[in-house]
């Protein structure tokens, strides 16, 4: 046993005894850090019901009606489709976690989370597409014993075990990318901007939102997508529509080649989609269809980021778990496998918020 198992040993003894917990709760100068853990095991213990509240607030439309302004519970409970005891309910749990808060007797508005919460783009479509992930979280353990995949998450990610998507499928998933990309998107080109570059293939580009993203802020770099057939024709229907030129190409990564010419790559919220061997394949077919030189970012959450475990490690690693298919990488893992794939310089560029995505950039 090394002294680090001793410490820990000591340590998880004296904070799981009962008797010391009661004390450190009544002692003045330890009163605070007693009450500040126990919250946050209590919030660890209640994470479903809270997320809950957040998903009644979203999907009965509470939030964007107090965005309009404050009101009284008896027009909320109109307005939600619940009696005025339900309203009432709800709003006294939403404004607990900050969501609404009370603006006067009988009168509630909008909570600085449920402020942030509606600016943050997509975070309003992720907690209404929850509800498949927490039916696959019914049993965590069957899930875990089992592998993974096989439920509601799978399904609905049908690449990831079913195989490619029909039009219903894509626009399903296409539409929840989209709402939530343009996070991503701000992460990514903050930190690489593309000045320079000439043509952008963005490989299981979706819809072709990250590459909009990209024509707001470098209108000169030519823009070509790579994805599924269905998903493709997504994107080019949207860029015709806008007028926006666009090269989609249709097709499978790991049967079809990827069209040629550009002089960077763009792998966003993909290669984590996979497992090691085809997370590699992939990798392969990028550095095939490269000249030397040119250059691939690889912009999504990933493992063991200071500060973003609970992201990477704990959300992403279990919703991967229930869609079937990847895992979230630590960077250096990622920087391997471009190693391994031929690609040189690989290293990681500083994003403000690895939360919604950590970039790596590497070189044909
Ligand atoms: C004015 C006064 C009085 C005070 C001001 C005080 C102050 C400075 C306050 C700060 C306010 C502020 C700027 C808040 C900002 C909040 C932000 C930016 C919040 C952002 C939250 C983002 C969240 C919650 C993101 C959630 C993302 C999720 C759940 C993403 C899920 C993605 C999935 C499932 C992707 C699936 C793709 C696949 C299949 C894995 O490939
Ligand atoms: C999680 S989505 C990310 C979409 C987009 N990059 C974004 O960040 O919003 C993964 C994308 O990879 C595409 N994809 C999955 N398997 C693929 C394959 N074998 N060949 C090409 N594209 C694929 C999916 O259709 C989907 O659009």
């Amino acid at each position: 046993m090394t002294l680090a198992d001793r410490w820990r040993g000591w340590r998880n003894a004296l904070i799981g005894s009962p008797g010391f917990q009661r004390w450190a709760a009544r002692f003045p100068l330890t009163r605070p850090v007693a009450r500040r853990r126990a919250q946050a095991l209590f919030d660890l213990t209640a994470g479903f019901v809270y997320s809950q509240i957040a998903h009644a607030c979203v999907r009965s439309g509470l939030l964007e009606r107090l965005a309009a302004g404050p009101a009284e519970v008896g027009d909320l409970a109109a307005h939600l489709d619940l009696d005025r005891d339900g309203a009432l309910r709800l709003l006294r749990a939403a404004a607990a976690l900050k969501l609404a808060e009370s603006a006067g007797p009988d009168r509630w508005a909008l909570g600085v989370e449920g402020a942030a919460l509606l600016g943050a783009p997509g975070v309003a479509a992720m907690i209404d597409h929850h509800a498949l992930l927490y039916a696959d979280l019914a049993d965590p353990l069957a899930l875990l014993r089992r592998g993974g995949g096989g439920g509601a998450l799978a399904a609905y990610w049908t690449y990831a075990e079913g195989g490619p998507p029909d039009a219903k499928a894509a626009g399903a998933y296409s539409g929840l990318m989209t709402a939530s990309q343009a996070m991503v998107a701000a992460q990514v080109l903050d930190a690489y901007p593309m000045g320079g570059h000439r043509r952008l293939l963005d490989v299981g580009g979706g819809e072709g939102t990250f590459l909009r993203a990209v024509a707001a802020r470098a209108p000169d770099v030519e823009r070509m997508l790579f994805d599924l057939p269905a998903v493709a024709e997504r994107a080019r229907a949207r860029f015709a529509a806008e007028g926006l030129q666009l090269h989609a190409t249709g097709g499978d990564v790991f049967r079809d080649a990827l069209p040629g010419g550009a002089d960077i790559v763009s792998l966003i919220r993909v290669l984590h989609d996979h497992d090691d061997g085809p997370a590699l394949e992939i990798l392969h077919a990028i550095r095939r269809a490269l000249e030397p030189g040119a250059v691939l970012i690889i912009g999504e959450p990933m493992a063991q980021e200071h500060g973003a475990e609970r992201v990477g490690d704990a959300y992403f690693g279990i919703y991967l778990l229930a869609m079937g298919s990847g895992r979230p990488r630590p960077a250096r893992e990622i920087i391997a496998m471009c190693e391994q794939a031929g690609f040189v310089s690989a290293r990681r560029i500083p994003t403000a918020m690895p939360m919604i995505a950590s970039l790596i950039v590497a070189r044909a």
